[in-house]
């Protein structure tokens, strides 16, 4: 059964939608203004404490400095880092050895080479997304017809098409966020949907 990530939180509604469901990880853009889900630091932390513990708490960095990265790790305010810019194989590795947690790296798929870069990537795992992070969109999912690394489907999933997902790309886990909103906000019943989808519950 995929791993199942709800990204994109931002209001403390929002963690009590999550906390009573069998989801895996939850996600927080961290201090990106471009985004509309962006939160500040002082508001992660908060949010961070009403997480359930069972839920592992992922903060989305755009290019962001790995030293306050690290401490955010190492606080525990996040259990796993989601480099989302053009942070380096050297990066993850430097970001690894400041900390013992798990450091993902995302990557936009457009061709195949894009996909022989994620593969060689020394992240504790891969994300593979749309190029245009958080806009609902997918890329094109035949191209992963033959890859062998175990990586997260992210971009434009919803009720509609995660089953697709599940049964033909057979991801070892799923990002939502966009396909849990409603006008711009997470919505309960959508993530219930999506829960009952991938979990069976
Ligand atoms: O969601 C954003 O606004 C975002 C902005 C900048 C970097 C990353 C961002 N999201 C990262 C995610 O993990 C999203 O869940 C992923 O892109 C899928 O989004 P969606 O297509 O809306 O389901």
């Amino acid at each position: 059964m995929p791993k199942l990530k709800i990204c994109g939180l931002k209001r403390p509604v929002d963690i009590s939608y999550c906390n009573p469901l069998a989801i895996d990880y939850v996600g927080f853009i961290v201090d990106f203004p471009k985004s509309q889900r962006s939160i500040t630091i002082d508001t992660l932390k908060q949010l961070s404490q009403d997480v359930d513990p069972k839920i592992q708490k992922v903060g989305v960095f755009v290019n962001y400095p790995l030293e306050v990265i690290a401490d955010l790790l190492n606080e525990g305010v996040i259990d796993i880092a989601q480099l989302h810019g053009q942070e380096s194989p050297a990066d993850i590795i430097y970001l690894q050895n400041l900390t013992n947690k798990s450091i993902w790296k995302a990557f936009a798929i457009n061709e195949a080479s894009d996909l022989a870069k994620a593969k060689a990537s020394p992240a504790d795992q891969i994300l593979l997304d749309y190029k245009e992070a958080g806009s609902g969109k997918s890329f094109n999912w035949e191209l992963l017809e033959d890859f062998d690394r175990p990586f997260i489907l992210a971009g434009g999933l919803n009720a509609t098409n995660i089953q697709v997902a599940m049964t033909q790309v057979h991801p070892a886990g799923l990002d939502l966020s966009t396909g849990v909103e409603n006008q711009g906000y997470k919505d309960p019943d959508k993530i219930k949907e999506i829960v009952r989808m991938v979990k069976n519950v």
